[in-house]
């Protein structure tokens, strides 16, 4: 039965990269990705918008949805003071399996946990179960018609506290417009936007800050 793509990368990275060092396991799925097999890794350009915005917020509880390979987990995780942590959801099987082994081989299993499962069971589980009083970052990179059930879900849960930042992921390709609107629309939240590209390519992309306002 041949590798998958995910396999190709893993295996790419525990051949290449230095076990335990995040930016060399970053770094080595983005020379893959932009010279062997396009994969919907955040990638380096929006990955640096990415960085910015965990500098800014030095989160203490962050949660990422949409895990894929763990690109974004270990970028995120490598920037975490001590004591701080990142919740990974992830609801593909294979593509959690791929995850936890790149967390683990880049050294950040500690500051990094990956709950497998659709983000829409995960979210209400969040304060009981994995111990969350409320969220201060949040990266939203999932099924792009999840960005706005996910992000009213979020408040519903009162998982968000006045100045907690949602970052999302390809607002413009493949596009999240309903999120846009929602909230750009939104009293509680304040927008901006951040133009880049998508992933490995020169098609038009960016991100959308939003800012919980309570
Ligand atoms: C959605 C994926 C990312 C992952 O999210 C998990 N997932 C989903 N829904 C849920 C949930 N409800 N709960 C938990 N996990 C969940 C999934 O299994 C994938 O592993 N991301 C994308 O589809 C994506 C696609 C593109 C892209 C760009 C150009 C093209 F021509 C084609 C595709 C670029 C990107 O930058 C992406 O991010
Ligand atoms: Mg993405």
């Amino acid at each position: 039965m041949n590798q998958s793509k995910e396999q190709r990368i893993l295996n790419f990275v525990l051949q290449n990269a230095v076990r335990g060092d995040p930016r060399s396991v970053v770094d080595t799925i983005d020379k893959y990705c932009s010279q062997k097999e396009w994969a919907m890794n955040v990638g380096n350009e929006k990955g640096l918008i990415l960085d910015k915005t965990v500098e800014e917020v030095n989160p203490s509880v962050a949660l990422e949805l949409g895990s894929y390979c763990g690109y974004s987990a270990v970028r995120i995780a490598r920037l975490l003071k001590a004591g701080a942590r990142l919740l990974t959801v992830e609801f593909n099987p294979e593509f959690a399996a791929i995850a936890r082994q790149m967390i683990e081989f880049a050294g950040v299993q500690d500051k990094v946990k990956l709950l497998e499962g659709p983000s829409q069971e995960i979210i209400p589980q969040l304060k009981k179960k994995y111990e969350v009083d409320t969220l201060d970052f949040v990266f939203l990179d999932h099924w792009k018609d999840r960005y706005t059930p996910d992000t009213i879900l979020l408040q519903e849960c009162n998982l968000l506290r006045k100045g907690s930042v949602l970052l999302a992921d390809n607002v413009i390709f493949p596009g999240a417009p309903d999120f846009l609107t929602y909230v750009r629309e939104s009293p509680h939240f304040q927008c901006t936007n951040y133009p880049s590209h998508l992933e490995y390519m020169q098609v038009e992309d960016a991100m959308e800050k939003a800012v919980f306002l309570g």
